[in-house]
């Protein structure tokens, strides 16, 4: 399957206050997007999905920016700390890669009707397109995805939410972008709306009008429903990768387990959410924990990682995590029987493919 987006190593901050150290919400993310795909990015609130979504979007606006950090979209290179890269971002921006923000639908001007947002959308990037032939052209991607066209005369208040956000769906899609990055589109929607817009971006793939999704949410059961793959992300790095369905059935890294896991408690007062199955809370990215982010709370931490960034581990076909526990796992079923292996992975986890975490966690103990 061809790449269709690499990510190399991105790393970003926030710096909004000179005396304090700034904020890594992304760090040292690498990932692939291939043709045709969906793939997801999850998290605990705070892990930096939003961050990287509007890296690989090419929304980077002060105070946050790269600091390392290469891309490639549909064939485009970008090196995003080279100078010059923000002028030919700007040219890829929507017309290579398009950004559905969490809220989209409030892009929406109240007192202007979608068909002038349509033309106002085109124009900017097509100066000598006639107000009709916008029209037209969104018209027709309205029908080919069953949005109805008299949507086009409508004033956003005269449209549900759920509509809102799928014509601003449709709108960010006009120019063809080969990528559409979707944060948390279904946010704020009811069941049969987000169920809707969900339809609505399988559309988009199936009828290839954008060639590749990267679906960002903290709702794992949506993920199930529209990601082919998925990536997850702890305390602004991607700590396990792999087919959606291995990932959240038989997660090898703790954090996804715990994630799995997870009673997801909104914290009061505040948008944020933590795991509460296990204790602690995510670091604070102004000053992340060495070695691995998430051994202060790991269930499974050995002595290795409070001091070393853990290696990437293969775990199986096109999948991988980040992690001591399961690179000794790893080992440890790679040996040959009698070689010391006790404690390794149990029955049915080969070389190739470490077991499901859970069970793992006894296994663990048993050994020590
Ligand atoms: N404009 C900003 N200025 C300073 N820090 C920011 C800003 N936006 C985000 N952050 C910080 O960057 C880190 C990553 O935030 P980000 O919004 O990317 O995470 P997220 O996983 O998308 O969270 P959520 O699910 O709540 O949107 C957090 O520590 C957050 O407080």
């Amino acid at each position: 399957m061809s790449e269709l987006l690499v990510a190399e190593g991105i790393s970003a901050r926030y710096r909004v206050d000179a005396d304090e150290p700034p904020v890594r919400a992304v760090d040292d993310v690498s990932i692939v997007l291939h043709e045709g795909e969906s793939l997801g990015i999850a998290g605990e609130s705070g892990c930096g999905k939003s961050t990287l979504a509007s890296v690989l979007s090419l929304n980077v606006h002060p105070p946050l920016t790269v600091t390392s950090g290469r891309l490639e979209l549909a064939g485009h290179r970008l090196s995003l700390t080279e100078p010059g890269w923000r002028r030919q971002a700007e040219a890829m921006r929507g017309k290579v890669v398009a950004l559905l923000p969490q809220g989209a639908m409030n892009v929406l001007n109240p007192t202007r009707r979608v068909s002038d947002f349509v033309y106002d959308v085109l124009q900017s990037h097509m100066p000598r397109i006639s107000r009709k032939e916008a029209v037209e052209r969104a018209a027709e991607r309205f029908e080919q995805l069953a949005l109805p066209r008299r949507a086009l005369d409508a004033y956003p208040h005269q449209l549900s939410g759920g509509m809102r956000q799928r014509v601003v769906a449709v709108v960010s899609t006009l120019l063809d972008p080969a990528v559409l990055i979707a944060d948390e589109p279904t946010s704020a929607l009811d069941v049969s709306s987000q169920r809707a817009l969900l339809k609505l971006m399988a559309g988009l793939l199936e009828r290839r009008i954008i060639r590749g999704i990267v679906f960002i949410t903290h709702e794992l059961a949506l993920l199930r429903a529209v990601t082919h793959r998925v990536a997850i992300m702890y305390a602004g790095q991607v700590v396990e990768v792999g087919p959606t369905e291995d990932v959240l059935f038989r997660s090898a890294h703790p954090y996804t387990k715990a994630l799995m896991d997870a009673t997801i408690v909104l914290e009061t007062g505040t948008r944020r959410q933590r795991i509460e199955t296990i204790g602690g809370a995510p670091p604070s990215l102004m000053a992340p924990p060495p070695g691995c982010r998430f051994h202060p709370r790991c269930p499974v931490a050995m002595p290795v990682c409070s001091r070393e960034t853990p290696p990437v581990v293969t775990v199986g076909a096109g999948r991988t995590a980040a992690c001591w526990w399961v690179a000794e796992r790893m080992q440890q079923a790679a040996a040959p029987a009698g070689a010391g292996a006790a404690g390794g992975a149990g029955p049915g986890a080969g070389a190739g493919e470490a077991e499901a975490v859970g069970e793992g966690h006894d296994t663990r103990a048993a050994s020590q």
